[in-house]
């Protein structure tokens, strides 16, 4: 049967990258994507703004929404902090058989897992079934419909404290308008807009970052 894509992109990790050293992983997701195939990793320029606004929070417990093949879990991985945790979802299992082995390649895959399954079905098992009280960092990079009722979702069951930073990719294209208009004008978030391009294009995309205010 034939390759997909996300296989052909873990192929050209585990021929060009290096064991064990994640930024090699990145930089052989970035060659493929730009020069061979396009594909919806964060990508070098938004990841970028990725790793500061990350960095900035110094966060114990990351939550993304959408996998994918691992692109930005590798990236947030390799800059947490000793003993910090990563709860990353996704929906598609192939996606997700190609993000657990460029996490492991990686060497990173001891500080991330990956639950497999509905955003929503996942959010809602969280302080249940995966023993999570509340989280501080949450990298939002799923499906545009899905933003602003996870979003809804997880302030109504506690999961966001005084502080927890929301990073959504592609609040311009494709454009997540009903969540960007909701964050925007609620007195419970802080906003401030990173203006970027999408991954690997000249096309202009954003990511916008939400801060709960509690
Ligand atoms: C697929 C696509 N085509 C044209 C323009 C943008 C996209 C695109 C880009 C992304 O970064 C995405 N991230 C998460 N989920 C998505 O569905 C998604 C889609
Ligand atoms: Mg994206």
């Amino acid at each position: 049967s034939s390759r997909s894509k996300e296989q052909r992109i873990l192929d050209f990790v585990l021929k060009h990258a290096v064991p064990g050293d994640p930024t090699s992983v990145l930089n052989a997701i970035d060659k493929y994507c730009s020069q061979q195939e396009w594909a919806m990793n964060v990508g070098d320029e938004k990841g970028l703004i990725l790793d500061r606004v990350m960095q900035e929070a110094s966060p114990s417990l990351v939550l993304e929404l959408g996998t994918y093949c691992g692109y930005s879990a590798v990236r947030m991985a390799r800059l947490l902090k000793q003993g910090a945790q990563i709860l990353t979802v996704e929906f598609n299992r192939d996606n997700a058989d190609i993000a657990r082995q460029v996490l492991e390649f990686a060497g990173v895959k001891d500080k991330v897992q990956i639950l497999e399954g509905s955003s929503e079905e996942v959010i809602r098992q969280l302080q249940k079934k995966h023993a999570v009280d509340t989280v501080d960092f949450i990298f939002i990079d799923h499906w545009k419909d899905r933003y602003l009722p996870d979003t809804k979702l997880m302030e109504e069951l506690g999961l966001l404290r005084k502080g927890t930073v929301i990073l959504a990719d592609n609040v311009i294209f494709p454009g997540a308008p009903d969540f960007l208009q909701y964050v925007r004008s609620s007195p419970k978030y802080d906003c401030t807009y990173y203006p970027s391009h999408l991954e690997y294009l000249d096309a202009e995309d954003g990511l916008e970052k939400a801060v709960y205010k509690g």
